[in-house]
């Protein structure tokens, strides 16, 4: 069992557009409606593929009863948390080639009564896992110390903890010991103040995860695929998506495949990108099931050990063998 947190989910609106223009009246062609939020993507892509998954969220105000109601439709074990907020809607604009325009409300703050809640809902669920999953934005007002404090809750009760988040709490989940990170290009640079662009670059930024008590990261890069950087050296990887509809959710895809195949080593890394690309083929933030999946679409590569920093005689060479 792995349980995942969010801590500011969304009901995730996602509509399709001809072309997007501003400041026009746009017909959207259709519209899909998910309950959304990193961690409750995690948990509906693990369940579509028979892993048990419960979700402790927090849940406020008519778009909190919708998730719920949703994720119940879903069939996920949902343990909510009642908040006084009213739990915020995405939204997603998405455009025929597959380029999608995100806009993400920042969510109600938590009171700290409501957080240490929502921490006791994980913990009690983390007794039975082999996983605790907290994924996706810090609710606005909450010290990054506190979340630290939940990740280091985590660990400290010896379930490994998996984290996928953005700004100052991706370094204070490195630093409590995260077993696992699963940063984007854009996490990553706000992680270490600099944006990697090449290969090289996005190594050098996961080592320095790494250095900081993280144990692997999983680094997603968009169309480019990912990056698999621990301990036993670094794999990349893609997948081809022959028609590609929504990239809302691939990150999450990516981590729950990952995390479904033992977590560890090439065949799990290739389970992830395969669950990735299926996500991007699927409208919304619909999570891929096994009928989705096209393993014979992933390419994974092993990089030589010392990939190099830019600026070296080797960053001559061509990033990916
Ligand atoms: N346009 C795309 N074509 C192929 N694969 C994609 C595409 N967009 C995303 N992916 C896959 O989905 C994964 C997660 O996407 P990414 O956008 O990096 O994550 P996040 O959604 O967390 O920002 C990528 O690592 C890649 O494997
Ligand atoms: O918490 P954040 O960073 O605002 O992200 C929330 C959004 O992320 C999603 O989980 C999608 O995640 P990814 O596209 O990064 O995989 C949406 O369901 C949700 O609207």
């Amino acid at each position: 069992m792995i349980v995942t947190v969010t801590l500011n989910p969304s009901l995730d609106r996602a509509v399709d557009v001809e072309r997007l223009v501003r400041g026009e009246v746009i017909r959207a062609a259709s519209a899909h409606l998910d309950p959304g939020g990193k961690g409750v993507n995690v948990s509906r892509a693990l369940l579509a593929n028979g892993v048990s998954a419960p979700a402790v969220l927090p849940c406020g105000g008519d778009e909190g009863a919708q998730i719920m109601r949703l994720l119940r439709d879903e069939g996920v074990d949902v343990r909510s948390v009642p908040i006084v907020g009213r739990t915020r809607s995405n939204i997603t604009l998405a455009e025929p080639d597959g380029t999608v325009t995100k806009i993400n409300e920042p969510g109600p703050s938590l009171s700290p009564a409501e957080f240490e809640l929502i921490t006791t809902r994980a913990l009690t669920a983390a007794v039975d896992a082999t996983w605790v999953v907290i994924c996706g934005s810090v609710p606005p007002g909450l010290p990054v110390s506190a979340f630290a404090g939940l990740c280091r809750r985590v660990v400290d009760s010896g379930v490994r903890l998996a984290v996928d988040t953005s700004g100052p709490a991706l370094r204070a989940a490195a630093e409590a010991g995260a077993d696992l990170l699963k940063p984007n290009r854009e996490e990553l640079a706000e992680a270490v103040g600099r944006v990697p662009a090449t290969t090289a670059e996005v190594v050098a930024a996961a080592r320095e995860l790494r250095a900081l008590g993280a144990g692997t990261v999983l680094a997603s890069l968009g169309a480019d695929g990912a990056l698999l950087v621990g301990a036993d050296g670094v794999l990349a990887g893609e997948a081809d998506v022959p028609v590609p509809r929504s990239s809302v959710g691939a990150g999450d895809a990516l981590l729950a495949g990952f995390l479904a195949a033992g977590a560890a080593g090439a065949d799990a890394f290739a389970e992830a990108l395969a669950w990735a690309a299926a996500a991007v083929s699927l409208p919304g933030s619909r999570m891929p099931g096994p009928a989705d999946l096209r393993r014979d679409l992933v390419r994974v590569h092993h990089l030589p050990d010392g990939v190099r920093p830019p600026n070296t005689p080797a960053a001559a060479a061509p990033d990916r063998p």
